[in-house]
């Protein structure tokens, strides 16, 4: 991310070009990285398949998820694609962790046992050079024990989880975003994507992006879950951190209003966004 501290640059569609090259010709799936989703407690399994859909329409080769088991055939059934696997004690398996070049860890994650779990063994065992993008429940349970992170991380609050992680109220939020946007970088030391009607993108000594695009259409839930699915499937394509948090609400937010210009905002779903987020994906292909 380019720009001074105070500086404030506003991404349009454009924008989207500078980020997302075309393939090279002999490119293989292990060329884009491979994806690890991390969530789904029990009653909130379509945030972690909508998570790990979003990557892979955003071009991850490979996507695995650790779930609970209750969701592993909803999961297989929509998505082929993604190689799920139960998680009964709290335990990810080994070779998920370090096979993953970026773990997303959050979507319907709970902050019970079981989420707690896999948060802590994510942050005490995930490989030193594996981009971590932490979203929802992971948010909250850093507020409740905030820990240091790896270098780089995306953290992608909404206005409910940043007052949580600085301890304020959502509405302080609300009234100084760019300052919310500030402290949570300071904070934490992370890449930030505070979300809501003007995304803000952030990282400490670094100007803030601003994304107008996106409508009310988009405040539904699972709506979060496809954009945390979607930076961590460009991080995985070796976007850096700041680029792939930047360019992720971008293309989220184009692919919200590309959606809801086909039927209407009210009554929009997220997974609406799925074939937007591909066809914006290939920039070059749609010019
Ligand atoms: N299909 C699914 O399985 C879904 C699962 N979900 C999961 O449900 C769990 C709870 O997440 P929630 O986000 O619903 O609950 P939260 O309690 O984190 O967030 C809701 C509260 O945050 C505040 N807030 C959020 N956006 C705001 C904005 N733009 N302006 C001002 N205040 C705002 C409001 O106070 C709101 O009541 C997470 O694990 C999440 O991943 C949700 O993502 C919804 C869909
Ligand atoms: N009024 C709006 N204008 C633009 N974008 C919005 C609006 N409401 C919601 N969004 C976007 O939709 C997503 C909602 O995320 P989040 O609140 O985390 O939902 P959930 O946790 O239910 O998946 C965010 O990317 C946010 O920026």
């Amino acid at each position: 991310m380019t720009g001074a501290p105070h500086e404030l640059e506003d991404l349009r569609e454009d924008d989207l070009a500078r980020w997302l090259r075309p393939r090279a010709r002999d490119s293989h799936k292990g060329d884009h990285g491979r994806v690890l989703c991390i969530g789904g407690d029990s009653g909130h399994g379509g945030a972690i398949m909508l998570a790990a859909e979003a990557a892979l329409r955003c071009g991850a080769g490979l996507v695995d998820v650790a779930t609970h088991v209750l969701h592993v055939p909803a999961l297989l059934a929509r998505r082929p694609e993604v190689m799920a696997q139960a998680v009964d004690d709290g335990r990810v398996p080994a070779a998920l962790l370090a096979s993953a070049d970026v773990i997303l860890c959050g979507p319907g994650l709970g902050q019970g046992d079981w989420g707690a779990a896999m948060f802590a063994q994510v942050l005490d065992d995930a490989r030193p050079d594996t981009r971590l993008v932490l979203d929802a429940d992971a948010l909250n349970l850093l507020a409740r024990r905030p820990r240091a992170l790896p270098a780089d991380s995306i953290l992608t609050p909404h206005p409910g989880e940043a007052a949580r992680l600085l301890g304020i109220e959502a509405s302080e939020v609300q009234r100084d975003r760019a300052g919310a946007l500030q402290g949570l970088c300071a904070r934490y030391a992370a890449v930030v994507v505070l979300k809501g009607a003007g995304t803000l993108v952030g990282a400490t000594g670094r100007g803030a992006r601003r994304i107008s695009a996106g409508n009310p259409g988009m405040a539904v839930g699972g709506m979060g879950d496809v954009l945390a699915g979607t930076i961590a499937g460009l991080c995985a394509q070796g976007l850096e951190a700041a680029d792939a948090a930047a360019c992720g609400a971008l293309l989220h937010a184009c692919a919200g209003d590309a959606a809801a210009g086909e039927g209407g905002e009210r009554g929009l779903l997220p997974a609406d966004l799925m074939p937007w987020l591909r066809r914006l994906a290939n920039p070059q292909a749609t010019a």
